[in-house]
């Protein structure tokens, strides 16, 4: 049997943690075959993000018509697009493009904002609409709602909120607040839920989010259903987490590991 055919359209991080690279490497440890629409270079290693070289959305939507022409591309997962002009290019597409999970990537790990405002009303008009799930962090969610998000409460607000826009499913993520538990807040057909997993402790979490995103479209291309894909991509994060704990690449913020199929 041939594996399902993801696309990521997403920033290279030249440091090999997050963006495509950490997409790629969970689709083929999710079992799918993983295509690349690259958005941005970005000069990046484990401790900051240097520079960023935006490729233009024309070169873009050449690669996107390159990879829609030829592949069964099963699911789609966004990371960093940028720019405006970008997102709304993405956007375009976004009505054929199945299974599409939005990771907006609009702060560093810092909480600074990367890209001008013009990117945030992009994403909630464009490209939120046709997302089957989208996966803000609680840093770009506090940025899209204009909420203080602290509790449990105010992750499920944030969730609610952005649901609005017509977003399928809405994942706040929590791995901004360290505590005895991961907690995200999830959003769906109405009522939200808490997806909850032990923390580990370990400075290994450069590429998380793109972890999460890229296996739930992986676990999506492969028709399971959402609520489902969820849970299991929560367990691979939190797996793979654990597998890179102890490693020492980079002077900051190390990459995850590669769980193996009975970690997850
Ligand atoms: N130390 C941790 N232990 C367990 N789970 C974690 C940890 N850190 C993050 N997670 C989980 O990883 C997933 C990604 O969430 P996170 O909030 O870290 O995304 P992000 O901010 O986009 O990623 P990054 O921190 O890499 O920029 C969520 O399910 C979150 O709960
Ligand atoms: C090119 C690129 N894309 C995305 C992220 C954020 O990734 P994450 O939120 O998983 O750390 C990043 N640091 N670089």
């Amino acid at each position: 049997m041939q594996p399902a055919t993801v696309l990521t359209i997403a920033g290279s991080d030249s440091g090999g943690g997050a963006g495509l690279q950490a997409d790629l490497k969970a689709f083929a440890l999710n079992g799918v075959f993983g295509t690349s629409v690259v958005t941005v270079l970005t000069a990046q290693n484990s401790a900051e993000i240097r520079a960023i070289e935006k490729v233009p959305a024309a070169f873009v939507t050449a690669q996107l018509d390159a990879v829609l022409a030829d592949l069964p591309v099963a699911a789609v997962k966004t990371g960093m697009l940028a720019s405006e002009e970008t997102v709304r290019a993405v956007a375009g597409y976004a009505p054929r493009l199945p299974n599409l999970v939005v990771d907006p990537v609009l702060v560093n790990s810092d909480g600074v904002q990367l890209f001008p405002s013009t990117v945030d009303s992009a994403y909630l008009e464009g490209l939120f609409p046709h997302a089957a799930v989208i996966t803000p962090n609680l840093r770009e969610a506090s940025l899209l709602t204009g909420r203080k998000i602290i509790s449990d409460d105010d992750m499920a607000a944030a969730a609610t909120e952005l649901a609005a826009t017509g977003a399928g499913c809405v994942v706040v993520k929590g791995g901004g607040r360290p505590g005895i538990e991961a907690v995200d807040a999830v959003w769906h057909e109405g009522s939200v839920r808490f997806l909850r997993s032990p923390w580990v402790g370990t400075r290994n979490n450069h590429g998380t989010g793109c972890t999460f995103a890229a296996t739930t479209a992986a676990l999506l291309a492969q028709r399971v259903p959402v609520q489902d894909a969820l849970d299991r991509a929560k367990r691979y994060v939190q797996a793979a987490l654990e597998r890179g704990a102890a490693w020492q690449i980079g002077s900051g913020h190390g990459p995850l590991g590669w769980p193996t199929a009975t970690d997850h």
